[in-house]
């Protein structure tokens, strides 16, 4: 196959997720991820239309899996040229960028002056970066921020009330994340309102294995419930999400060193900490069925903690034109937005359980009643939308 294409990456600290677009038509060619990198158990596994194929990569590191992803696509004929663009998912842009950019040097410096505020993924997209560049130095590369989005956040939903340096001095703030698919399903929600984006007033629920709430007001977002780092807000797959700032001290007190607390905030809490289990709702919805307490428990904190947000929310809107849930939570439990739904009557919101347990499918992702506030369930594309910012910048 000799068509212009599009590589889009998204490395994370452990993982490496990748999607070929073609560049006329912006379907995508292909997609994989590899995960467990550094370990024994790194794995690559490649969707190629309706073929799927897993390889173990043995240790790999993000190189060499960088390596074995391009060596794969070219054994099934693809990537046979240099892709047109290759285009980044970035974390943690800062106030630095409110829009996608093309990679140069001060975009760099840029990148790594944010990496203390995202320790965890600004590394990673870093590298990324680096990798890609050593691989094919003249393809133009491009990134797209998480923060981007909401660089439109008014200072009374961004800024921490503690001393006012803190954030003149080391920009400590919220910036809020998942940006890219907040926006991507704000604009296919306004479609199905039919109505310019600019005169929508949205909750959308982006719930993945991070999970963040953003209230968009004409268009824009003006609030969000990630913060200073993807830690803030709601329950996540792994991640506390709001807990009492108390809490470091006193555990430091016990004798926790800042990296242990840090780790189990970010690790070890979320669905995976109360559940004593996984982060994985599909397996806490059957460990529940089967009579297991604390995944019980933990799917109801999930939930408690998602209205509460929504909630939160809706005080920045003057009305509620749709909530829309995404992410692979978002998108497919059924039960996540029928138990948020039926807590939520107080905005008008009368979930249809038919459309609801088909996630909207009959409906164009409509999974409320005729008269009711309206939810949608909208699938998430982020490496669409980075395809297309990329592609901006790509010279054919
Ligand atoms: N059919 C399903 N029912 C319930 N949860 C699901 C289903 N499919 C995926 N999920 C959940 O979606 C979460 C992963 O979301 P996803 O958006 O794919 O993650 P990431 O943030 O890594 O991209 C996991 O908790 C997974 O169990
Ligand atoms: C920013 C963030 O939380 O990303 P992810 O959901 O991919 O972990
Ligand atoms: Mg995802």
């Amino acid at each position: 196959m000799n068509d212009d294409t599009i590589l889009v990456i998204n490395c994370g600290s452990s993982s490496l997720k990748f999607a070929l677009f073609n560049a006329t038509t912006l379907a995508c060619i292909a997609s994989g991820l590899a995960e467990k990198l550094s370990t024994p158990g790194a794995t690559l596994s490649i969707k190629n239309g309706d073929t799927k194929s897993s390889a173990n990569l043995n240790n790999a590191d993000h190189s060499a899996a960088i390596a074995h992803v391009i060596e794969s696509l070219k054994s099934i004929s693809l990537l046979t040229k240099d892709p047109l663009g290759i285009g980044h998912r970035v974390v943690h842009g800062g106030e630095a960028f409110s829009d996608s950019v093309p990679i140069d040097n001060r975009v760099i410096a840029e990148i790594q002056k944010c990496a203390a505020l995202a320790p965890l993924h600004n590394p990673a997209n870093l590298l990324g970066i680096e990798l890609m560049a050593e691989l094919y130095p003249s393809v133009p590369q491009v990134a797209v921020f998480d923060t981007a989005f909401h660089q439109s956040l008014p200072e009374t939903s961004y800024l921490y009330p503690i001393p006012y340096q803190l954030y003149t001095e080391h920009g400590i703030r919220r910036y809020g994340f998942h940006g890219t698919s907040h926006k991507y399903v704000a604009e296919i929600a306004a479609n199905k309102l039919n109505k310019p984006l600019n005169q929508c007033n949205l909750i959308t629920a982006h719930l993945g294995n991070g999970c963040s709430v953003t209230a968009i007001k004409q268009g824009v977002s003006v609030d969000t419930s990630m913060g200073l780092t993807p830690l803030e807000g709601l329950m996540m797959g792994t991640r506390s999400g709001d807990i009492d700032p108390g809490l470091f001290e006193f555990l430091c007190k016990t004798g926790m060193s800042s990296d242990s607390i840090s780790q189990m905030l970010n690790k070890e809490s979320g669905l995976k900490g109360l559940s004593g289990e996984t982060n994985d709702m599909r397996t806490l919805f059957e460990l529940a069925d089967n009579g297991h307490e604390r995944a019980s428990l933990a799917i109801d904190v999930f939930c408690f903690k998602l209205v509460k947000y929504i909630a939160a929310m809706a005080a920045s809107l003057p009305s509620i034109d749709a909530l829309v849930f995404t992410g692979g939570i978002g998108e497919n439990a059924d039960r996540i937005r029928a138990a948020a739904l039926e807590k939520l009557s107080i905005f008008g919101f009368k979930l249809s359980q038919e459309l609801n347990n088909t996630n909207g499918e009959s409906s164009g992702g409509r999974i409320t009643e005729e008269g009711s506030t309206l939810a949608y369930v909208i699938p998430t594309n982020e490496e669409l939308v980075i395809a297309k910012d990329t592609l901006k910048y790509a010279k054919k």
